[in-house]
């Protein structure tokens, strides 16, 4: 078997006191694009840093292609990152910012391969035409994708994206996000991508990790994460609208929602712990909840608390006695800001996570998901 691109193991990261990586163990496989996916300050950049050897990390090891590389200088590393500032070089024109590294002590090359990697870089980029401006005349897009020229004209092993598309707008990053992919097919490079945006991370990675709190919660494809969640935080994270949670209670081999809503029979929820506590939390994904009518046999009641347009289709949010939850609907359902309506977690859908701790206690569950 061939050795992991990145194998990041048990880093531990404080900067003056503060624990930004607390036991991270990250694995980024060979040729493939991971999407590192958390919410602001949960140690995405940390991670990034750390693989790249700027920062100085108080635990924890470093393997890059198989070999420890914790102690050898960034430069020896053979990695690139693209930070969310850019940081271009303001004095030198888009040519010689993406011919810097190529220039270095360390990249030496001879100019003639140096122009001839610059002109490929750029077409791939569809930069060719600014190679002699300034960067300070240059649009905010148009200095992202000189940016990750920059990174990529090295060729490097591993190519470190950190939030590079977040300051563009929606249609220059989902062009953007399609070219990195056909960079990535062309060049067979490996790239590890962190960002916040859920969207972003599924549609341009082929594995998420999610990091909050500096740990890694969960790693795999987006549809093994949506088989089994492992907590919580995931199904808040993943999912658009996100995973529904409703309180539920354990009572005569039954789930049920709220204190009067839906029963469950337990055995749809795979082999639980022995000690399950009485009182839990259902998560369900949203494609997994019916609406109904009102007072429908055994729903759950519940009204619609805000309906918003999406052109095609509708985003409802309903408000039950037990819990919320938004749903995506086709915008000829007949649903309106305040009406009584009913849902129902769909036969055998649905995850039991503990109350104090949120972890999941449910085995995979044959839901609309699975
Ligand atoms: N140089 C620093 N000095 C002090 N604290 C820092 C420093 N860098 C990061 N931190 C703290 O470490 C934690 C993790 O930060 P990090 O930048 O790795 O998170 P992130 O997931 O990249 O966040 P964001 O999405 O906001 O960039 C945060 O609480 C942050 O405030």
């Amino acid at each position: 078997m061939t050795e992991p691109m990145l194998r990041l193991e048990g880093l531990r990261k404080s900067y003056k006191g503060k624990q930004a990586l607390r036991g991270l163990d990250l694995t980024v496989n060979d040729n493939e694009i991971f999407a590192l996916l958390g919410p602001t300050g949960a140690g995405k950049s940390s991670t990034l840093l750390s693989a790249a050897g700027l920062v100085d990390l108080d635990a924890g090891r470093v393997h890059l292609a198989g070999r420890d590389v914790t102690d050898i200088d960034p430069s020896g590393r053979d990695v690139s990152i693209v930070f969310e500032g850019f940081n271009l070089l303001p004095v030198l024109d888009v040519k010689d910012n993406i011919a810097f590294a190529l220039r270095s002590p360390t990249y030496r090359e001879a100019e003639a391969v140096i122009a001839s990697r610059v002109g490929r870089t750029a077409e791939l980029l569809r930069i060719s035409h600014l190679l002699d401006r300034d960067v300070d005349t240059l649009s905010g897009g148009e200095r992202q994708r000189v940016a990750i020229a920059r990174a990529l004209v090295r060729r490097p092993k591993l190519f470190l994206l950190d939030e590079p598309l977040s300051a563009l707008d929606l249609k220059l990053r989902e062009g953007l996000r399609a070219e990195l992919r056909q960079i990535h097919r062309e060049n067979r490079s490996t790239m590890l991508y962190a960002t916040h945006d859920y969207h972003g991370a599924i549609s341009i990675a082929d594995r998420i990790g999610i990091i909050d709190g500096g740990v890694m919660q969960q790693a795999g494809t987006i549809e093994e994460i949506y088989a089994c969640p492992a907590n919580i935080f995931v199904g808040k994270l993943i999912g658009s609208p996100a995973m529904a949670f409703f309180d539920a209670v354990v009572e005569d081999g039954c789930v049920r929602i709220g204190a009067s809503g839906q029963r469950i029979g337990l055995p749809v929820f795979g082999q639980l712990a022995a000690n399950m506590a009485e009182k839990l939390v259902l998560g369900v994904w949203p494609e997994d909840i019916e609406i109904v009518a009102p007072g429908t046999d055994g729903a759950n009641d519940g009204n619609v608390y805000a309906v918003d347009n999406r052109g095609f289709e509708r985003a409802v949010q309903i408000n039950g006695n037990a819990g919320s939850f938004r749903k995506v609907v086709p915008s000829a359902t007949m649903l309106k800001q305040s009406d009584a309506c009913a849902f129902r977690v769909v036969d055998g859908a649905g995850f039991l996570f503990d109350v104090a701790g949120g972890k999941r206690i449910s085995h995979q569950t044959k839901g609309g998901r699975s």
